[in-house]
């Protein structure tokens, strides 16, 4: 039973993949309270309505909402006769389900006209039928309805057909697409919203229906003001669900379990930032405390010759476990040599500076963030984890504590060759997880998306979008393939990088090359391009071009970077130098990247 002192949280079938045993069966276990019914999921199912309400009732699930009736209004009277017999068939089938609204969207049909009178009138008799059966009618506007496309056109409709039975469906979705303005919500009395269904959505420049099928994103995932949205619509006592409908094409073929809990991370976030729920909050994260690479054998070796020739120092010994501390300035790096399933190189664990482990594990618990066991021996620091999406480890870290777990090693740090510590770290999602990716860092670690990009990779389309905290001290790009990869693409694992500070990219790299390090070369055509583009002063583009160093500038600075080879399969490393608050991570200069690691790859 859901606490009387919070919404109740539902979710619409269409989100989910599978079945409707499968849809049901997730949203379940995610700890949704109710559902809404999405017609196609129950006809196609082999349940009767009797056995759907019997399911429901047995997983806990009450069933909010029964959808879509789709083309009522403003028709002639025998497309009316027509429709009523189908509205009376389907109550029947309501009945049987135990569910008590039906959401009504605004037509689409030729058959309708433009008359508020008579779409009134006929809702009227509609809200007549259904209340003889313990029914109510949610009307809702879609954003293409023929006529009727606006939230404040449906509530006049609805005013004026005054019928208890009768009230709105406010969909986020709609309102927001269009750019109305929410604030008129404020005079609609909360017991005329029957429903209220939140989705969230990138910015796109495209019809509106394609937009509304294809792009829904949770709360929290697109660039809606959900927050707000929410905020204005309990403002008027609507005390009905908060319910996610959302139509999305990656979702639609995702694992529903995991789909779920994406949900409802996002409407846990959502009632945060509209004020209306406490969760633990985020403690402010200052830095990256270490990047851990799980390695074998094999690669393991070769990391550590690649980060010596980086001029890093193997600083410390774990002195339980078989890992490794390597440091320079503040960049630190975790060799961990225990055996996994895995072969080569790959990001284990990500580090975080919290100014409050505990708080910060607290959170993610409430966010329903996997929390992982912690493995620490008697006298070692008892950190926190909990996995993200893709399966890194989150470590959350206070100011070194978890040094103390390592022995020193060797004797004292070599001179280096000018890291000053992690600018960021870039990891690859898996294709179903990207948009969980982003919500999972902006909400369990509290830091901010920035805008998505997208480039043409060698092959295939990459988007790209980092989160930060506020001051920039902690970065994490995740970057996803467009497009399910096609069989052309080559077999190999999705890279990921560490890249690290330097407040002289030019002499480090001169450096690191002069000890042997692995650098990646770049094509002249690419030195040749960019004195096209944004001529860079001859003599920096000389330097440039003799260290395979990268250029960008933009409105926020300029960014100079360099590559290390890929090593061990999958990691490679970067250094950056960030000029003026360049802002970016190079997003234009990763094709000619890709390429490069490309051609390499295709030699070994
Ligand atoms: O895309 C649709 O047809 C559709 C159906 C029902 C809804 O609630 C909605 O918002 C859209
Ligand atoms: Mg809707």
């Amino acid at each position: 039973m859901s606490a009387p002192d919070r919404p109740r949280h539902g979710i619409a079938t269409v989100c989910l993949s599978g079945t409707l045993e499968d849809k049901l069966a997730a949203a379940a276990a995610a700890g949704f309270d109710g559902v809404e019914i999405f017609e196609n999921d129950l006809v196609s199912a082999p349940a009767s309505p009797a056995e759907v309400r019997a399911r429901c009732a047995d997983l806990g699930l009450s069933i909010d909402l029964y959808q879509p009736f789709r083309d009522f209004e403003s028709v002639p009277p025998d497309v009316l006769a027509a429709n009523l017999r189908r509205a009376e068939l389907k109550f029947d089938v309501m009945e049987r389900l135990g569910a008590d609204t039906m959401l009504v969207c605004s037509s689409v049909s030729p058959d309708s006209v433009d008359d508020d009178d008579l779409a009134a009138e006929q809702l009227h008799l509609l809200a007549d039928r259904a209340a003889a059966r313990g029914l109510r009618i949610a009307y809702e506007a879609l954003a293409w309805g023929r006529h009727v496309n606006t939230y404040d056109h449906s509530w006049r409709i609805v005013r004026r057909a005054a019928h208890p039975a009768l009230g709105l469906c406010l969909d986020s979705f709609h309102v927001l697409s269009r750019g109305s303005d929410p604030a008129g919500i404020r005079v609609i009395p909360g017991d005329k919203i029957f429903f209220l269904q939140l989705a969230d959505a990138p910015k796109l420049h495209m019809d509106v229906l394609q937009w509304s099928r294809h792009h829904r994103l949770f709360p929290g995932q697109g660039s809606f003001d959900l927050a707000g949205f929410v905020s204005t619509v309990l403002g008027t006592g609507y005390a009905g669900p908060l319910s996610l409908e959302v139509f999305n094409d990656v979702f639609r073929q995702a694992d529903p379990r995991r789909a779920a809990v994406d949900a409802m991370r996002s409407l846990l976030a959502l009632r945060e930032d509209s004020g209306d729920a406490t969760l633990p909050p985020a403690p402010a994260l200052s830095g990256h405390a270490f990047t851990e690479l799980a390695v074998d054998g094999t690669s393991g070796p070769v990391v550590a010759r690649a980060l010596t020739a980086l001029g890093f120092t193997h600083t410390g010994q774990h002195r339980s476990k078989p890992v490794q501390l390597w440091e320079q300035g503040e960049a630190r790096i975790l060799l961990n040599a225990t055996p996994r399933a895995a072969a080569g190189a790959e990001v284990a664990a990500l580090g975080v500076e919290s100014a409050d482990p505990v708080t910060s594990a607290k959170r993610a618990e409430a966010l329903l963030a996997p929390v992982l066991p912690r493995q620490a021996g008697a006298d070692e620091a008892a950190l926190s984890s909990v996995a993200a999406p893709d399966g890194t480890a989150v470590f959350f870290c206070r100011s070194g504590d978890w040094r103390s777990d390592f022995a020193p090693a060797g004797a004292g740090r070599a001179p280096g060759a000018g890291l000053t510590g992690t600018d960021h770290v870039s990891l690859t999602q898996p294709f179903d997880n990207f948009d969980e990716a982003a919500l999972f860092y902006r909400s369990v670690l509290g830091l901010d998306p920035e805008p998505a990009t997208e480039f043409a990779a060698p092959f295939g389309l990459v988007r790209s979008r980092a989160v930060t905290d506020e001051a920039k001290r902690v970065r994490i790009a995740l970057n996803v393939a467009r497009l399910r990869r096609g069989e052309w693409a080559p077999r190999v694992p999705s890279p990921q990088h560490v890249a690290f500070g330097s407040d002289d990219v030019i002499a480090s790299a001169a450096a690191m090359r002069e000890r042997g390090a692995p650098l990646l070369e770049i094509p002249d055509n690419y030195y040749d391009d960019l004195d096209a583009r944004l001529a860079p002063p001859p003599g920096l583009l000389a330097a440039l071009r003799e260290h395979s160093v990268l250029y960008d500038r933009d409105e926020t600075g300029e960014y100079l970077h360099f590559y290390t080879e890929v090593l061990g399969g999958r990691v490679f490393f970067e250094v950056v130098q960030r000029l003026h608050g360049y802002a970016g991570y190079g997003a234009v200069n990763a094709p000619v990247r890709m390429a490069a690691h490309r051609r390499l790859r295709a030699r070994t």
